[in-house]
């Protein structure tokens, strides 16, 4: 390595697209190497490098542009074969690491960092003689580490039908990550903006450290797209920009409150992934990993990262889908139930939910009275004002009759103009009362575009030992009387 045996001198390339940061960076790192060349681009750059072979290629990534032209960077650690490469990396795109890992073994520090604190760090590393500081392929144990974590986050798919509860089994899984003190999942919701939506932390071993509330540390739980931290804390940052942010040391977020609130929780760094959408546009949410101390991660440990994120996309998705097909399936039950006219029980489910009753009363030895009502003549509502008329007729009818009826009641259109009320716990005196008050107040009942319609009604209270089809004949046989009797008036089933 560039450690120079023989008194070779240890020379340095220092790539950057600003003129000030090469500036800044020559004088607080020039004296570290013998000769420092400086790059505004990555062309340049590639020449000097075939040029001359220096002994360390610094890549600065601070202030390129997002779409950064990674593939020639890519080149430029490539064409190293393997010599020293480092790499300073925005905290909050750390997306660049794995990406220009593919090309060779490079190191990295994360920035923003003071200028002397860079000086150390690569002093450091020129006195190790940029040793690697891991194997570019992960040792046995971090590989069983990676695996076990994979393989619990891949159980927590199990609870994929709800997205509370796969990502509180994801965030469990994801605490078993060598050093995780405390893992987050937030999701993107309807209202567009960003919900903590589990978590799961480790009681810190410290004197001190109480459990980390991540609601708290961020003063919400919720709306936090809009948190004054959402610039600082990795895990706003990844679900608001979609990038891989990396907070090796909470300081370098520039919040002081967030970094000390982390350090009293025994937080040492911070990682946020996002959770990618199925297409194009903004993520799905994030994650958040809190490790109690710094690590520097390899390609195989960022790619795990990666990993992770794709399978918690993979459970929101299945979480969103099985939402969906509820949502779909609520609204076939009640296609399938409901009259689309009046919106009450359609005639099938009726028959259905007076099954039921039927048992219910029987079980529990209550009575159970039916009520079959028709509007009176209302062929000449339909021939007098048109079938629209005859439609709004009905729908004022039943929203009526529903007005007065009690929850445990259920009104269903049994046919044309003919409706039922199947009422649980009434007897035949008190299903006469009630057949009363809905005579009384449709007759009274103004019905847009025609004036009033009257109903005749009959009442019946099953029998002991009576089929709903039985209760039914007598029920009907009763309204036929009261149309007889001249309509407008209720009649009582014989026994
Ligand atoms: N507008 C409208 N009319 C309907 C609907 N369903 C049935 N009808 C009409 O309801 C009327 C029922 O007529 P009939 O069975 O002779 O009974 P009626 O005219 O009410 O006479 P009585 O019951 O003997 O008082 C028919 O004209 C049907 O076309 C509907 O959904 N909308």
């Amino acid at each position: 390595m560039s450690q120079q045996e023989g008194g070779r001198a240890r020379s340095g390339l220092y790539l950057n697209p600003v003129g000030q940061r090469r500036l800044d960076f020559q004088q607080a790192c020039g004296a570290l190497f013998d000769g420092l060349r400086v790059a505004g681009g990555i062309e340049e750059a590639a020449a000097l490098l075939d040029a001359q072979a220096p002994g360390v290629l610094v890549i600065d990534l601070e202030r390129f542009e997002p779409e950064i032209d990674l593939p020639a960077l890519g080149e430029l650690v490539a064409k190293r074969c393997g010599a020293p490469v480092l790499a300073l990396c925005p905290f909050t795109n750390a997306r660049w690491l794995p990406a220009l890992m593919a090309y060779g073994p490079l190191d990295y520090v994360i920035v923003p960092l003071g200028l002397d604190a860079l000086a150390d760090e690569l002093a450091a590393r020129l006195d190790a003689g940029f040793a690697p500081v891991h194997a570019p392929t992960p040792v046995e144990e971090d590989l069983a580490a990676l695996l076990a974590v994979r393989s619990s986050a891949q159980q927590a798919l199990l609870e994929a039908d709800d997205a509370i509860r796969f990502g509180e089994r994801l965030c469990a899984a994801l605490l078993t990550w060598p050093g995780v003190v405390h893992a987050a999942m937030f999701q993107l919701c309807e209202g567009k903006d960003l919900r903590l939506e589990a978590q799961c932390g480790q009681q810190l071993a410290q004197a001190g450290a109480r459990g980390l509330d991540l609601a708290a540390l961020l003063g919400r739980g919720e709306r936090l797209l809009q948190s004054p931290l959402r610039h600082a804390f990795p895990g706003l940052l990844a679900a608001a920009g979609g990038e891989t942010a990396l907070l090796d040391a909470p300081e370098k977020a520039g919040e002081a409150a967030l970094a000390e609130a982390l350090h009293a929780h025994g937080v040492a760094m911070v990682v946020g992934l996002p959770i990618p959408a199925s297409g194009p546009g903004a993520p799905r949410g994030s994650l958040s990993l809190m490790f109690g101390a710094r690590h520097t991660f390899s390609r195989a440990q960022l790619a795990a990262f990666d990993d992770l994120a794709q399978l918690a996309a993979f459970g929101l998705r299945t979480a969103e889908l099985m939402r969906e097909s509820e949502a779909l399936l609520g609204r076939v039950t009640q296609l399938a139930t409901l009259d689309a006219l009046t919106g009450v029980a359609n005639r099938r489910h009726g028959e259905f939910l007076m099954e039921q009753e039927i048992k219910r009363a029987r079980r529990y030895r209550v009575p159970l009275a039916l009520i079959a009502f028709d509007i009176d003549r209302f062929r000449n509502i339909n021939d007098s004002f048109g079938h629209p008329v005859g439609d709004v007729a009905l729908r004022t009818v039943a929203d009526t009759a529903r007005a007065l009826l009690r929850s445990s009641d259920v009104l269903v259109r049994s046919g044309g103009e003919e409706f039922q009320v199947i009422a649980p716990h009434t007897s035949a005196i008190d299903g006469l009362k009630m057949a009363e008050k809905l005579r009384a107040a449709i007759e009274a009942t103004e019905i847009p575009g025609c004036d009033h319609v009257t109903i005749s009604l009959g009442v019946a209270q099953l029998g002991e030992t009576e089929s709903g089809d039985s209760l039914a004949v007598r029920v009907n046989a009763a309204l036929a009387r009261a149309k007889r009797a001249g309509r407008n008036c209720v009649e009582l089933a014989m026994g």
